[in-house]
């Protein structure tokens, strides 16, 4: 047994420890919290007891609270977490030597999230298990409620159980149900039964098709290919409704998309035309072609197929060109960027360093960077501070409430 406080909560979102031994990680604590620990392996607490609770801590609302894997914080206070958050953020630029103004963290509702990954398993007993993974363990947790997701998905959970069994045809197999609420209802995609797995016979495509009926879905889809589609799901992104391709992006809460999609609006006023990389399906495209004509890139040719449907089907929008293309291997040139005077960018997690580049040589005078990685973010922020630019106002926003996960869009200008 031992007996530490918790000094902070680090950027995976444990509570810190600083001891002798070197920095402890405890789970679900909070910083100034007394605890006990059974045991410390490898730097972790285990068989944790909080012996004095910080002021700030509340009573979870999940009832898989500490089992879930889920949302690891929330026990912590809205101020404080929300501060951390941003935090993160202030931590990562410093990293970097990059000091900025940083908004106030944006907040989003729970029951909130349109699109949640669900894994599938059988029990010994045969029954399907549907839920999300433990916390630092492959072992499922069954989930019949969850506050952050949108109830309209988790109401469908007893159905999509009768889905997912269909895909549970080999002892590999491990299917997830990326399930997204759309504007014609449900939309999922299932993964983990591809080839390698054994893939799905004839019998159990037919018994997933059955399934997706009884449960209402709009499509179903394996790894992008569609099974059976009833409704053709659409999402409104601005004034445009698109057809999301299967299996494809899109931001996991919508307040938070227009959080980020009203700042970058905000941002590219008045420019001549405006640049949208890794503009996926077009959520930021059609808000950005409300102000100016948009040049949009990305490598999913099926994002950009959306895109184009998004345009031939709503009028009164400035003009929309887009490119399928892969950015990391053949990043937009200057040449290619000739007349944007603004650039929004929003990369996946690893950034966009070859493309940043390219951005610090064109004439734009006005860039978004929009990431779900501070770290990639400050890296590629501090390519465009050293070509000129000022990096404006950072906002973080907290996609994936009570997880450790922090988004951000910084406005730069030169
Ligand atoms: C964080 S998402 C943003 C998408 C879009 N802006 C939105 O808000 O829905 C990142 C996007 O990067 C695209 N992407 C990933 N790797 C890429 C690459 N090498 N080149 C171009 N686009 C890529 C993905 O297809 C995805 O649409």
């Amino acid at each position: 047994m031992e007996t530490l406080t918790i000094a902070r909560v680090g950027g995976q979102g444990d509570g810190i420890a600083q001891t002798p031994q070197g920095l402890v990680f405890a789970p679900l604590t909070l910083p100034g919290e007394i605890i006990r620990a059974e045991t410390i392996k490898e730097g972790r607490a285990e068989g944790v007891e909080i012996l004095t609770p910080s002021p700030d801590r509340i009573a979870p609302v999940s009832p898989q609270y500490g089992d879930c894997g889920g949302c690891s914080l929330q026990h912590w206070a809205t101020g404080p977490y929300l501060e951390w958050k941003r935090e993160q953020v202030r931590l990562a630029l410093a990293r970097e030597a990059i000091e900025t103004e940083i908004e106030a963290t944006v907040a989003v509702p729970m029951a909130s999230r349109r699109r949640v990954a669900l894994h599938a398993r059988r029990s010994p007993e045969g029954k399907v298990i549907l839920g999300f993974k433990a916390r630092k363990s492959w072992r499922l947790v069954e989930i019949a409620e969850c506050p952050v997701a949108d109830p309209r998905l988790v109401r469908a959970f007893p159905s999509l159980a009768r889905v997912a069994g269909a895909f549970l045809e080999h002892p590999k197999s491990a299917p997830t149900l990326h399930v997204t609420w759309t504007d014609a209802g449900l939309d999922v995609d299932v993964t983990g039964v591809e080839r390698k797995s054994g893939g799905l016979s004839r019998d159990r495509q037919m018994q997933a098709i059955r399934a997706a009926g009884e449960a209402d879905l709009a499509r179903l889809s394996m790894a992008g290919e569609t099974l059976v589609m009833a409704r053709q799901p659409r999402i409104t992104f601005g004034p445009a409704s698109v057809p999301l391709p299967p299996g494809g992006f899109l931001q996991a809460v919508p307040e938070a998309e227009l959080a980020m999609t009203s700042r970058a609006v905000a941002a590219v006023k008045g420019s001549k035309k405006v640049a949208d990389l890794f503009c996926g399906s077009g959520s930021f495209t059609f808000p950005l072609a409300t102000v100016a004509p948009v040049l949009a890139a990305d490598a999913s040719a099926a994002g950009i197929a959306a895109l184009k449907a998004g345009v031939s089907s709503t009028s009164g929008l400035r003009q929309i060109t887009a490119e399928a293309r892969d950015l990391f291997r053949r990043p937009l040139s200057p040449f290619d960027l000739k007349g944007c005077d603004a650039i929004v960018f929003d990369p996946p997690r690893a950034g966009a360093i070859d493309q940043t580049q390219q951005i610090a040589g064109t004439k734009a005078s006005v860039v978004v960077g929009v990431s779900c990685n501070p770290t990639t973010f400050a890296r590629d922020a501090r390519v465009l501070i050293d070509a000129g630019f000022r990096l404006e106002t950072v906002t973080p926003v907290d996609q994936f409430l009570w997880s450790a996960h922090v988004e951000l869009v910084g406005v730069f200008r030169r």
